[in-house]
């Protein structure tokens, strides 16, 4: 019970408390020094009071100017002044809170994405509970509601709070008795558990509803975005998405809203009879006092405000409260979302941290032996698989959807790491080469390229992000992927935003991203990569830009050891080797003719090709007089093996 009471009360305070110097010594200082006086200032306001009430029978009885009237005045002043103190400092307190706020919350927001980003590997980026993690750390940073920093900012106004309290009981102490003083405290907490305590488990409520908050968020994101807005609307999806949004909604808040009365109700009922009872019992004790006059004028007076004050402590802070309690939740995530990407970065292999040569791979890539489950699966998507792709060399990648193609070249950029086996760089284990420069080395169009709302020239830029851009090197990438000429008509050349989200954007055709994806790596060849794999790079291109984009290929990659995967093999027979992937394995490799006449599996998808081509009456014949399907006909069947 302790441990489960640490675990929910205590850590996230500690870790949220480990959060304050981001603020800065002196501004933390500052705000304690100022929530210590806004504690103490009641505290003397109560003090004064009580002494003007004690010292009304005398100066009446002595009129104007005599000592008691004028301790009454003096006192009277002191009351004001710690009352006109309280209402001056109290929104000192407020714009100090928000610079804590501010700087804190700059710092998590650093610190969430470093952590993202410490992860080498996307295993993390795909783990339901990390991805929970993240969406709870970041939902109130976003928000920038009840943030980390406004949970700083409200354990700092928690200082006033609780001197206040001490300072009422102590009062009570004096003038009552230390039991009195002691049960006071009791009371106000007892009153404070029952408020607090119920917002604590009412928020871990909210976190055990992350999973199903998120699907709620991504149906509403996704029918009110731009990205389906298309299918939206032809599929007549509104109605779909709004019924099962509504759902996941319900799903959402029924647990929370089941346990609303367990939570809030009856406790409150329960702790408040509690407080009152032990609030009671104080007054009576100090009644009882002043009526034996044991207790004077003023320490009745003292005593019933330091009572009603301490007890009206037990109540919900609203500077404090909601921020902290969101805000702690907020930090606790984050720190879960640490240890995962951390968990999971453990499992990265990083014997040495090798330099990579800017001329390698010289000999050849090699997967040897390599078998891969992704994290979580039984399944071997790869299973002993040999593989060697030749330096300077193309070698091209075909195999049924799901054979494992895509799954290569996450192993060969190190998104994931092999679970047997080893991939090598002419002879050396990549897990030993420094990652970043090794990805420098290899320059990739993945199946699914990002399309960013970034300007033209920034989407060729950032395949070499590692660089200072130039204009020059932009555009040549841009020309040799043959889209320089379609850039330089926008209205902003290649200036312009590639989103019409954005003033002067605008949008280009699906082939006319393959282009920028296209150009998005040849930079990164420019810029010393030297290796090139392209996944699927061809597939929206029309059949003359895909013809001539593989006609410059071998120009364009002179030098480079080049992997293409497709499943059109009117491109894949340029290549100077072919591996047919199946079951997680090589399954057969050669030049084209070595395969054919092999009568295997590439044979038979290339003739499923080649049948489809024979029915097109204006087939392209090759300078062979094989056909070659792909260039037309393959795109009706939508060039799929
Ligand atoms: N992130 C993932 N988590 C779990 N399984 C995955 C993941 N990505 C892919 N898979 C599975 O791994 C297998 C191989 O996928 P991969 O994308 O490598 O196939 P592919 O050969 O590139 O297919 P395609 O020709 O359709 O692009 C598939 O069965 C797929 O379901």
């Amino acid at each position: 019970m302790i441990r489960t009471w640490y675990t929910a009360a205590v850590a996230p305070r500690l870790a949220t408390a480990r959060l304050l110097p981001t603020a800065g010594a002196g501004l933390v200082a500052g705000l304690s020094v100022l929530n210590l006086a806004l504690g103490l200032l009641p505290v003397a306001f109560v003090i004064a009071t009580s002494l003007v009430v004690g010292q009304v029978p005398a100066a009446v009885e002595g009129g104007i100017g005599s000592p008691a009237w004028d301790g009454l005045v003096r006192d009277f002043v002191l009351a004001a002044a710690a009352f006109c103190a309280q209402q001056v400092l109290a929104p000192v307190q407020t714009a100090l809170g928000v610079r804590v706020k501010r700087r804190v919350d700059g710092a998590v927001r650093d610190r969430m994405l470093a952590s993202s980003l410490r992860s080498t590997g996307i295993g993390p980026m795909e783990d339901q509970a990390t991805l929970d993690a993240l969406s709870e750390a970041t939902r109130q940073v976003d928000s920038d509601f009840h943030t980390p920093g406004d949970a700083c900012a409200g354990l700092l106004a928690l200082l006033a709070r609780y001197v206040r309290l001490a300072g009422f009981a102590v009062l009570l102490g004096l003038v009552s008795s230390w039991w009195s003083a002691a049960a006071l405290v009791v009371a106000t907490m007892v009153f404070r558990y029952g408020q607090r305590g119920g917002l604590r488990k009412y928020s871990t409520a909210w976190r055990g509803v992350v999973g199903v908050r998120r699907r709620a968020e991504y149906l509403r994101d996704v029918a009110m975005g731009p990205a389906a807005a298309k299918e939206m609307r032809v599929f007549g999806l509104s109605g779909w998405f709004g019924d099962r949004y509504e759902e996941a909604t319900a799903q959402m808040l029924a647990p929370v809203s089941a346990r609303r009365r367990a939570i809030y109700l009856r406790p409150y009922l329960l702790y408040t009879a509690i407080g009152l009872l032990i609030g009671a019992g104080v007054l009576i004790a100090l009644a009882q006092g002043a009526a034996s006059g044991d207790v004077t004028l003023t320490g009745l007076t003292l005593g019933l405000q330091a009572v009603v004050a301490a007890l009206l402590l037990g109540e919900y802070y609203p500077e404090s409260d909601v921020a902290t309690q969101y805000g702690m939740q907020s930090v606790a995530a984050l720190e879960e979302f640490e240890a995962r990407i951390d968990a999971a970065q453990d499992l990265v292999r990083t014997e040495g941290a090798g330099e990579v040569a800017p001329d390698s791979p010289r000999a050849a890539l090699r997967f040897e032996g390599v078998g891969f489950n992704y994290p979580g699966s039984a399944r071997a998507v790869l299973d002993g698989l040999d593989l060697e792709l030749p330096a300077g060399r193309s070698t091209a990648i075909v195999g049924v959807n799901g054979a494992g193609k895509t799954t290569l070249v996450k192993l060969l950029t190190r998104l994931h790491e092999p679970t047997a086996g080893v991939i090598t760089c002419d002879g050396a284990d990549i897990a030993s080469l420094d990652v970043s420069a090794w990805r420098r080395q290899v320059s990739v169009v993945f199946q699914d390229f990002v399309r960013y709302e970034l300007t033209a020239a920034e989407n060729i830029a950032v395949g070499a992000a590692h660089v200072p851009r130039t204009e020059d090197a932009v555009r040549q990438a841009a020309r040799e992927a043959a889209i320089l000429d379609a850039l330089e008509a926008l209205p902003r050349g290649l200036d312009s935003p590639l989103s019409r989200a954005y003033e002067g954007g605008a949008d280009l055709s699906g082939g006319q991203w393959q282009r920028i994806a296209i150009a998005r790596s040849l930079y990164a060849l420019q810029a010393g990569a030297r290796v090139l794999v392209l996944d699927e790079p061809t597939s929206a291109l029309d059949v003359r830009a895909e013809a001539a984009f593989f006609d410059r290929f071998v120009e364009l990659t002179r030098g480079v050891t080049s992997v293409l995967i497709s499943h059109r093999f009117s491109s894949v027979r340029r290549a100077d080797h072919i591996v047919v992937v199946d079951q997680g394995r090589v399954a057969e490799q050669g030049s084209h003719e070595e395969l054919l006449a092999a009568d295997g599996h590439y044979a038979r998808l290339f003739r499923l090709q080649a049948e489809r081509f024979d029915d097109e009456p204006d087939a392209a014949e090759d300078p062979d007089g094989d056909r070659a399907p792909g260039t037309a006909a393959d795109r009706n069947s939508g060039g799929r093996s």
